[in-house]
């Protein structure tokens, strides 16, 4: 587990009834955006808290820098919950200065206000933020310690498109300081934007895990081409490289131009075809048998 600023191994978490987290092992390297990705359940949330120390696993072992956790591991970490509890009628300055003051250790809290975007905000009841101020408040509390190693639980759950957009383009100015993420998501389009290395969760368990673009073209050729059945013609069978999910049809293709013509040469109707690069949903699908959304 040596390169590993956290590591993990044979995590297990038993609750009454339910085995949330059934045998994860993970390493962080240091600098790196590493995501858990999973559906609601799978045990994302559960796995992130036994990194945190903040739960107890039934059986597993948890390294940072090589050592079992302890109080010196608390000073360097951050935590982004997914529901912090503000205080009633603070504003955003105070709780700033409040959780400041519970580490020896802070940040300087001018640059942390510039680099989350909270100076016109600075006054504002804690009650008031819109759900991108108050995650971008949330962000800065989990900085304030200065940590080598921040948690983010969901970070982007609930924000809207835009909102969620600009959260990610935070995320990239925190790692362009070099602070190690670890982050968990069921947005796949923000495992894929954000993250080096991903470990896709389901059943607590990993089904996978590397680099998401490693992982989708080791499973996929450049290309999917999707047309509905309709379109295909009814003498024609199916060829090894294609699949049928429900009303579609898939085709599986490196050379698109190629494909096409083949196509239109069998007579197919391609007037509703979509041409799509392979994604980290179609890798889940294919893993699970089921959408990520699901
Ligand atoms: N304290 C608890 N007691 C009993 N069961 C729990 C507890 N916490 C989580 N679980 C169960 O463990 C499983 C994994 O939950 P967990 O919250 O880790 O999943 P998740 O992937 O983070 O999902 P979400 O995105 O909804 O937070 C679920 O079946 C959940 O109901």
């Amino acid at each position: 587990m040596a390169p590993f600023l956290l590591a993990a191994e044979g995590l297990e978490k038993q609750f009454p009834g339910v085995r949330a987290v059934d045998g994860i092992s993970l390493g962080v390297r240091p600098g790196q955006c590493f995501g858990l990705l999973g559906p609601n359940g799978a045990g994302k949330t559960t796995t992130l808290e036994m990194l945190e120390g903040i739960q107890t696993p039934t059986a597993g072992q948890i390294l940072f820098r090589g050592r079992p956790l302890d109080r010196d591991f608390r000073e360097q970490v951050g935590i982004q919950f997914q529901a912090t509890a503000l205080q009633d009628f603070q504003r955003v300055h105070e709780a700033l200065t409040m959780f400041a003051r519970l580490y020896r250790r802070h940040a300087d809290l001018e640059e942390l206000i510039e680099l989350c975007h909270l100076r016109a905000i600075l006054n504002r009841d804690t009650r008031k933020l819109s759900g991108g101020q108050r995650q971008r408040l949330l962000l800065a509390i989990a900085l304030v310690n200065e940590p080598v190693l921040v948690f983010l639980d969901e970070p982007t759950t609930g924000l809207d498109p835009q909102a969620r957009r600009n959260f990610w383009a935070l995320i990239d100015r925190v790692r362009e300081r070099g602070t190690t993420i670890l982050l968990t998501t069921h947005y796949m389009e923000e495992a894929e934007r954000l993250c080096d290395e991903i470990a896709i969760v389901d059943q607590g368990r990993i089904l996978t895990q590397g680099d998401p673009r490693t992982l989708i073209q080791e499973e996929f050729p450049a290309a999917i081409l999707r047309l509905p059945v309709h379109a295909w013609p009814k003498d024609h069978p199916l060829p090894d490289n294609a699949e049928r999910r429900d009303t579609m049809i898939e085709l599986y293709v490196d050379d698109v131009a190629n494909a096409l013509e083949q196509l239109e040469r069998q007579g197919t109707s391609l007037i509703d075809l979509r041409v799509d690069r392979p994604s980290l949903e179609d890798l889940f699908l294919k893993l699970t048998g089921h959408h990520l959304r699901a």
